[in-house]
């Protein structure tokens, strides 16, 4: 049988702990505040943005939601950015990507400070993750080390694959892999006989962004699997990038979309924005 590994429940749990660590910092007269921005009008960017805001007010940080137009250009949001750098009542700040062409996500992830950096993408905090010290994580990659956790699934001396290559997703996974003892594998788009690499994974991470294009073959029986995909199919039905039916008493444990990985990388935002506040 294969069991469902449930993110929604689990991120409620983590939520439900953080409250009382944000009436703590309440108490002492700080109030955990997050600043999340996002620039265009990306339909999944706004649901995500949304679920952002609202995880927050339940927990108790203060979360100021800026929604900038999409012809805003790369200084006006350096400008903004800039300016929360500053502000000392914020904890941590975020810009919500994908980014509309004229703004260079680099230079935007380089120019939030790095102690304020709640999604771990600036170089110094990959860097620090990298080096097995980290200071900050990304909350995709965290939430799945989470939630492996609760399970009780070990991932020392494990063969881990990753598919794919992404900042947000498979570097920083790899990275907290390694950090964890694993024995990692990144695979990619130009990666030549992915299934037999695949295949050799006891925990297979798929974060490829193409809907159901893991089948039963690249998966040994009883792996682990995680499915970080978010794609919709012909049907418009929001599917991974997994197969699930096909891992149905084929794979040992299988994150579902929805309700998998997605609301765990909410509850690490939340999570490391408490720990940010906790540290000022
Ligand atoms: N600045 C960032 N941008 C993006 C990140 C990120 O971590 N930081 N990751 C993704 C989007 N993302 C968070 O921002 C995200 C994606 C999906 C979910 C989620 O809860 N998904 C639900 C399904 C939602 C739906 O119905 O559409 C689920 O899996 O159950 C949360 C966060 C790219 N951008």
């Amino acid at each position: 049988m294969t069991v469902l590994l449930d993110g929604k429940k689990l991120a409620t749990t983590v939520r439900s702990k953080l409250k009382e660590r944000t009436a703590t910092l309440r108490a002492k007269g700080i109030i955990p505040r997050l600043v999340v921005i996002m620039v265009g009008d990306n339909s999944a960017s706004a649901v995500y943005v949304r679920n952002k805001k609202r995880a927050a007010t339940e927990v108790g940080i203060e979360a100021v939601d800026l929604h900038l137009p999409g012809t805003t250009s790369q200084d006006e949001l350096l400008a903004l950015i800039d300016q929360y750098n500053q502000d000392p009542k914020v904890h941590g700040i975020l810009v919500q990507l994908p980014l509309p062409q004229q703004i260079d996500e680099k230079v935007v992830t380089q120019a939030i400070s790095p102690l304020k950096d709640v999604d771990g993408f600036h170089p110094m905090n990959v860097g620090q993750l990298f080096m097995g010290t980290p200071q900050a994580f990304p909350c995709t990659p965290r939430g799945i080390m989470e939630l492996l956790a609760a399970y009780d699934i070990e991932v020392a001396g494990k063969n881990v694959v990753i598919m794919g290559r992404s900042n947000i997703v498979g570097r920083p996974m790899a990275a907290l892999m390694v950090n964890h003892d694993a024995t990692v594998t990144i695979t990619h788009s130009k990666t030549q006989n992915l299934a037999a690499i695949t295949r050799q994974a006891d925990i297979l991470v798929v974060a490829i962004g193409r809907g159901e294009f893991v089948t039963k073959d690249f998966v040994k029986p009883g792996a682990v699997v995680v499915d970080v995909g978010m794609n919709h199919n012909a049907e418009g039905k929001l599917v991974g990038d997994v197969k699930r039916d096909d891992m149905l008493d084929h794979a040992s444990y299988l994150t579902p979309v929805p309700g998998g990985v997605g609301p765990m990388t909410i509850a690490m935002l939340m999570q490391q924005t408490v720990e940010f506040a906790e540290r000022s």
